[in-house]
């Protein structure tokens, strides 16, 4: 008997069994055959489709969906599937309360809340292109359950907790909801696509090796030797919104200010306009350091000895893990404190407003940080926005949230991302975090 003829075809029944009733919303027939491990998981091998795909897909748009939902990660407009059993159903029948129960029991049986299917989207991407908020926000809610859960995993594991097993009952609990642990933790400004793997594979950028790489200074980006966009002109809206948001106009003059990551110095050159008392910056490539120190650099030797009485202009050579403890230990105080790096990932931003931005702040101080976490996809990007909160909270901060309009950039290598390796901002809207102590 040729055995793996036989088990293909019995897996294809199984998956295209719970597809179908997923895409009926037939919760009944259903709920039995999730309850076997790994059925909440299936993929049709041709559309890429979970259950969860398939009981969102079969709600179809929404009558205002063209509006309300533009496609998230790219304008790929999708066939029904022949057959139709688990297409894009036409919107008039369907019960969506059925369906948000179908998609409920879909998540508590373990499914993965960031699978792609074949056209690159994810159950929530799906969900927000045919205008289905509420499924959407279900699929915001189960990945913001995972991504917390990773979250507490690394922290059990930087603890060494002696709890092995319950460790690892929440580890294979996590490890069910969503793709993989990096997922939830990409890098702020370097590859967070929810699915990067690919990506990643091809190039992957970290914080060593970005710091030893190579860069280009253009007029309008900085970029490392793979072409990645460290920083962009697009992006000074948000910096001048961040700083208004941080020192809110007329700001008064005598403030004391840390700004960690100077980039092309945008944001540096419009705190300083502000007059401070202090202005420090932590940089730590070599290549936008000797830029600093340049005779033509407005941060340099005159810069410095431009303070106020008493106040100090300052940029410190290194990384801000290495600096910031000898701060502390001085006993500076900000009443404005920014983060913006490069190459690292969600856990160096988490430790930074945990591990020092509690002593580093002035009790009226406000932080702000530079939001791209999951920023090619609106999806992570919202399950990101709501992590940072949670975590913002653990530290003892409360975060407001300014929505900011982003203008169209332009698709891949076009308009601003022309000479950029990839685009790391999708979005037309920008949240901005204002952080104050609770
Ligand atoms: C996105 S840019 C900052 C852009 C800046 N906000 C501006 O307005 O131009 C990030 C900067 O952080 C620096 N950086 C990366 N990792 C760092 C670290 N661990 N400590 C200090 N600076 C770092 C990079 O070299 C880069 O200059």
């Amino acid at each position: 008997m040729d055995d793996s003829a036989f088990s293909t075809s019995e897996v294809d029944i199984n998956t295209q069994t719970i597809l179908l009733y997923a895409s009926n919303h037939d919760l009944g027939s259903l709920k039995p055959l999730l309850r076997i491990p790994g059925n909440a998981t299936v993929q049709d091998p041709e559309t890429g489709y979970t259950p969860l795909h398939a009981a969102i897909a079969a709600c179809g748009p929404t009558s205002t969906s063209s509006n309300a939902a533009s496609t998230v990660t790219g304008d790929v407009e999708r066939s029904p599937r022949e057959g139709g059993a688990v297409g894009e159903a036409d919107a008039e029948a369907v019960d969506i309360q059925k369906a948000a129960a179908v998609v409920k029991e879909i998540f508590i049986s373990g499914a993965i809340w960031n699978d792609l299917d074949a056209n690159n989207e994810t159950p929530g991407c799906l969900a927000w292109r045919l205008g289905r908020k509420e499924l959407y926000e279900m699929c915001v809610e189960a990945g913001v359950r995972a991504e917390i859960l990773l979250g507490l995993m690394g922290k059990y594991e930087a603890l060494g907790s002696d709890s092995e097993e319950d460790e690892e009952g929440e580890e294979e609990e996590a490890a069910e909801e969503t793709k993989e642990i990096d997922k939830g933790a990409e890098a702020n400004r370097t590859i967070n696509d929810c699915d990067a793997e690919k990506e990643r594979e091809k190039r992957d950028v970290n914080s060593e090796d970005y710091l030893r790489s190579t860069l280009t200074f253009d007029d309008d980006k900085l970029l490392d030797a793979d072409r990645n966009g460290i920083m962009m002109a697009w992006e000074t809206d948000i910096m001048r919104r961040s700083v208004d948001a941080l020192l809110p106009p007329p700001s008064s003059p005598g403030n004391r200010i840390l700004n960690i990551g100077f980039g092309m110095g945008i944001i540096d050159r419009m705190l300083a306009s502000t007059k401070p008392l202090t202005h420090h910056i932590i940089e730590a490539h070599p290549a936008v350091l000797s830029k600093l120190q340049s005779a033509a650099s407005d941060f340099g030797p005159t810069w410095e000895s431009s303070a106020p009485e008493g106040g100090s202009y300052k940029v410190h050579a290194g990384k801000w893990q290495d600096i910031l403890p000898t701060l502390l230990t001085d006993g500076l105080v900000f009443d404005a404190i920014y983060f913006d790096t490069f190459g690292e990932d969600y856990s160096a931003l988490k430790d930074f407003f945990t591990e020092y931005v509690p002593g580093l702040l002035d009790s009226e101080g406000r932080f702000g940080f530079f939001n791209g976490l999951g920023a090619d996809r609106r999806v992570c990007y919202d399950v990101y926005t709501r992590v940072v909160e949670c975590d913002l909270a653990d530290a003892g901060l409360d975060v407001e949230w300014e929505a900011i309009d982003v203008p169209a950039l332009g698709g891949e290598g076009e308009g601003e991302w022309e000479g950029v390796r990839r685009r790391y901002w999708t979005l037309d809207r920008y949240q901005l975090p204002v952080c104050k102590f609770l």
